[in-house]
């Protein structure tokens, strides 16, 4: 198992490529489901989630090829595959429940796996089963398998209008791929405006979709009897780029984000703003510039849907709050479980007090370096920023996490100057 060896004290300068984003790519690449024509996408960034996706298609039967330029993926999903999701492959990513809607829109059936909890929350599923039962689907859970069918005589879901009880981003998007090939139209209200919902809906327009309103909590589609292959550039990825202004931020420094979008991270750069960094939108990307944690202020945030604080960016805001002035609270209302960075945050010195949903993150740490253990995903970019601002030496251990969702992300930060390698344990 790799670890990250690290040698914190090093300001970060240069330039750095965003790749696309994980949580964009996903969904269409499960967007492909929906035709058996080509569907090409572009920018697709090279991680762990993207090939276990892969794999979970090409065991259905989906023919998958890289090409040409870096990041090019093609998808064929011949009328004759088998629409069924394994537990082998669904329990590593949840992001596989997005087969669902789109297997049940084309083929009338599907079976998959339920994926289960994880380590930051229980994440059930209800709302896209309730969503998709509104549609007309029979589902079924049984030995762990939801098991979606048509009614006998039906050949297609039937649009509806949908309220889900709470926002849901991976809720909304199984909803508007099933809505796509449904009959009549279907109106999501409550729905998700993430970036990455309105990124789907693009892929989905070019597919010869009739959906309005993406972006906004109130999407309609008009469902069509068909769709086809299109081509597609995945988005760039808002968390990527706001865990690298966290890492110039707080290491000091100055850098070029290719790619970075401001438009998608306006309450990230807000806050990154009010502490005392500098952050600047250019006509390719994003330009930081941070004295370091030391001349920083401290800000406190709640995680909400976007527009809101992104709860994916909670961790590594909280490691550049340890690293600046003043204590703030940190306030996580999306997931019940995502403080397991604090643990480990305070093996390198960290002082938190943790009580429920809320974390009192005391500033101006010294940090140390030391051995942590990664538990999810963005819990393992918050250590990696913690031990490039510490002294000394930090290994960070079970970076699988981070291979999740981050595009060589040591490489890219051994580009901005930082003293940092992947190492076999
Ligand atoms: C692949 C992907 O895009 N992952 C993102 C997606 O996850 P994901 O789509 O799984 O997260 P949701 O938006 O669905 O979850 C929001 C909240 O709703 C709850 N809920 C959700 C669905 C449901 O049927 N029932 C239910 O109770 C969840 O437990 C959670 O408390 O959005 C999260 C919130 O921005 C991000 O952290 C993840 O990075
Ligand atoms: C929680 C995340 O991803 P997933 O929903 O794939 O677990 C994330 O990207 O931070």
């Amino acid at each position: 198992m790799d670890q990250l060896l690290i040698h914190g004290g090093r300001p970060l300068s240069g330039t750095v490529t965003i790749s696309g984003a994980k949580n964009a790519a996903l969904p269409e690449m499960c967007a492909a489901l929906l035709t058996s024509e080509p569907v090409q996408l572009t920018n697709v960034p090279r991680l762990h989630d993207v090939r276990t996706m892969r794999r979970l298609l090409e065991h259905m039967g989906v023919l998958v090829e890289t090409h040409g330029e870096r990041g090019g993926m093609g998808f064929a999903a011949p009328d004759t595959l088998e629409p069924e999701a394994p537990y082998e492959l669904v329990k590593t990513m949840r992001a596989s429940v997005l087969v669902l809607g789109p297997l049940l829109a084309r083929f009338g059936r599907a079976r998959v796996s339920l994926p289960g909890g994880c380590a930051i929350g229980s994440r059930p599923v209800d709302q896209h089963i309730k969503g998709l039962q509104a549609m007309g689907a029979e589902i079924t859970v049984e030995h762990g398998y939801m098991e979606a069918r048509l009614p006998a005589g039906r050949t297609r879901l039937t649009g509806a209008r949908i309220t889900t009880d709470m926002v849901t981003v991976t809720g909304t998007e199984n909803l508007l791929m099933a809505a796509c090939l449904a009959e009549g139209e279907t109106v999501l209200e409550n729905a998700a405006q993430e970036p990455e919902v309105s990124d789907l809906a693009e892929l989905l327009i070019k597919m010869g979709a009739r959906i309005e309103g993406q972006g906004s909590s109130h999407i309609r589609v008009q469902g069509v009897d068909r769709l086809h292959g299109c081509t597609h550039r995945v988005v760039a990825d808002r968390i990527e780029a706001g865990t690298f202004l966290c890492a110039v931020a707080a290491c000091g420094g100055q850098a070029l984000l290719r790619h970075a979008r401001a438009d998608h991270l306006e309450a990230v750069i807000d806050k990154l703003r009010d502490a005392g960094v500098q952050v600047t939108a250019e006509a390719d990307g994003l330009r930081v510039a941070s004295g370091g944690g030391a001349r920083l202020k401290a800000q406190g945030f709640r995680t909400m849907e976007y527009p809101g604080f992104p709860t994916d960016m909670q961790a590594q805001f909280m490691t550049l709050n340890l690293v600046a002035q003043g204590t703030v609270s940190v306030t996580e209302t999306i997931f019940e479980n995502r403080f397991m960075h604090v643990n480990e945050l305070m093996r390198l010195g960290a002082e938190i007090m943790v009580d429920g949903r809320v974390a009192t993150v005391a500033g101006g740490a010294r940090l140390s370096g030391a051995r942590v253990m990664a538990t999810d995903l963005r819990a393992s970019a918050s250590l990696v920023i913690a031990g490039l601002v510490a002294e000394g030496e930090t290994v960070v251990d079970r970076i699988y996490h981070l291979d999740r969702g981050y595009d060589q992300m040591e490489e890219k930060l051994r580009g901005l100057g930082a003293d940092i390698e992947r190492v076999a344990a």
